[in-house]
């Protein structure tokens, strides 16, 4: 059986990850798993955060679906350190009035988790811009062209992993 190389979908709170990826999910149902990353706990210090990320992520590639995993900055920096070999896909704000917008208009946020939110931002949108970080930056500015291009990025496995199953029926 192929496995399927784990996709890491980053980018700053309200940027638009979720949404992205729950479509995703409901066009391709059987094609995809989700994994939560974080974990309960702080990492004690030299403790690689990935541990626990790496045996889930591996559970999901045995079971032959694409591994997403939607994580932020530290844990891309983090899962760089393990050995596992993932995609790396940044979604990017238009800009950081946009981003505000969508926070506030969401109605999830304090003005005092916005001030911390749109902070974080700029410090991913920093290391977005470096050079190796992302494999793949999406700007989500319509979400329409923002999800055909994840999708692009993806239909190849997707593609795949669809043949794939119709074989094993
Ligand atoms: N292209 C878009 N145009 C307009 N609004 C959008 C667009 N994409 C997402 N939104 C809206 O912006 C808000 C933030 O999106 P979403 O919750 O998917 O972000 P997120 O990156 O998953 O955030 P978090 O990391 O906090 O979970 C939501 O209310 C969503 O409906």
């Amino acid at each position: 059986m192929e496995t399927f190389q784990p996709v890491v979908i980053s980018g700053p709170s309200g940027s638009g990850k979720s949404t992205l990826v729950k479509k995703l999910m409901s066009e391709y149902k059987d094609c995809f798993a989700f994994s939560i990353s974080h974990t309960t706990r702080k990492p004690r210090d030299g403790e690689i955060n990935g541990r626990g990320i790496k045996k889930a992520v591996e559970d999901i590639m045995k079971t032959g679906r694409i591994c997403i995993l939607d994580i932020d900055m530290q844990g891309v920096k983090n899962i760089k350190k393990t050995d596992i070999k993932a995609r790396f896909i940044f979604v990017k704000p238009p800009n950081l009035t946009v981003l505000e917008k969508r926070l506030r208009d969401r109605g999830t946020e304090t003005e005092d988790s916005l001030k911390k939110r749109l902070d974080t931002a700029k410090a991913e949108l920093e290391y977005a811009d470096q050079k190796g970080s992302y494999d793949h930056i999406i700007v989500n500015d319509d979400l329409e062209i923002a999800y055909e291009k994840l999708k692009g990025i993806l239909i190849k496995d997707i593609d795949a992993l669809q043949k794939q199953q119709l074989r094993a029926h």
